[in-house]
């Protein structure tokens, strides 16, 4: 048996994002259209959870990642909720179509406030934007998400717009957080240490009550 060193001799960092919100909102199709630029008309609904692995470059490293995908029938939240604490970014999806999933958006950060990372990422996302009869107001959306310091992005899973972008936003959020590896030069990892610090420090003083 090789080492992990041996099996992924490129990869920098490995990080794990979830995939949360209502059911039917789009989340495996835009998880698929991520991970193998595919779309499926007939998404079969997710039963509890599932992941993909994808291998990226951003801000040049190599970055592993592995991403949940859960069912948004609320019988699977007991299930689905033990896997938020270790990931580091969360995309939370709404349709533009429905308004009742992106009023529910609500629901969804009660959970990640109370079973995700004090650091975590997060992402508003309004899926199935190639559709016709948008309901839900872009730009309150992008004002609210905003306001509580979270990304947004409208996307289409099936017409491929946006879906990479949103990613790369939330892992450049997420790489900010974490220190280079090049610890070797004092001087530079002083600097990366004080703004490690500081990032916590904003971090700690988050809260999503600003919502
Ligand atoms: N027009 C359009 N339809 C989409 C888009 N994304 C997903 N769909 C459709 O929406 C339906 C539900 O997609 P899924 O990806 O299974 O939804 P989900 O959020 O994973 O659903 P659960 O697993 O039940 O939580 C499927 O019929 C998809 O084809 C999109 O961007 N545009």
């Amino acid at each position: 048996s090789s080492s992990p060193l041996l099996q992924h001799p490129t990869v920098d960092l490995k990080l794990q994002m979830i995939l949360i919100g209502d059911r039917n909102v789009g989340k495996t199709c835009f998880l698929e259209r991520y991970t193998d630029d595919l779309f499926r008309e007939e998404s079969k609904s997710t039963v509890g959870i599932d992941f993909r692995i994808k291998t990226v470059t951003v801000g040049g490293r190599r970055i592993r990642l592995q991403i949940w995908d859960t069912a948004g029938q609320e019988r699977f939240n007991s299930i689905t909720t033990a896997y938020y604490r270790n990931a580091r970014g969360i995309l939370l999806l709404y349709d533009v179509t429905n308004p009742e999933s992106y009023r529910n958006i609500t629901k969804w950060m009660k959970l990640i406030e109370e079973y995700g990372r004090s650091d975590v990422e997060v992402a508003i996302v309004g899926n199935k934007a190639d559709l016709e009869n948008v309901q839900v107001n872009t730009h309150k959306a992008r004002n609210f998400a905003e306001n509580c310091g979270f990304i947004f992005y409208e996307t289409s899973a099936k017409a491929s717009l946006n879906v990479d972008t949103v990613f790369v936003n939330l892992i450049y959020k997420i790489l900010k957080q974490i220190p280079q590896p090049h610890e070797r030069n004092p001087q530079i990892r002083r600097k990366t240490m004080t703004s490690q610090a500081l990032c916590e420090d904003a971090n700690a003083k988050r809260s999503y009550k600003c919502c």
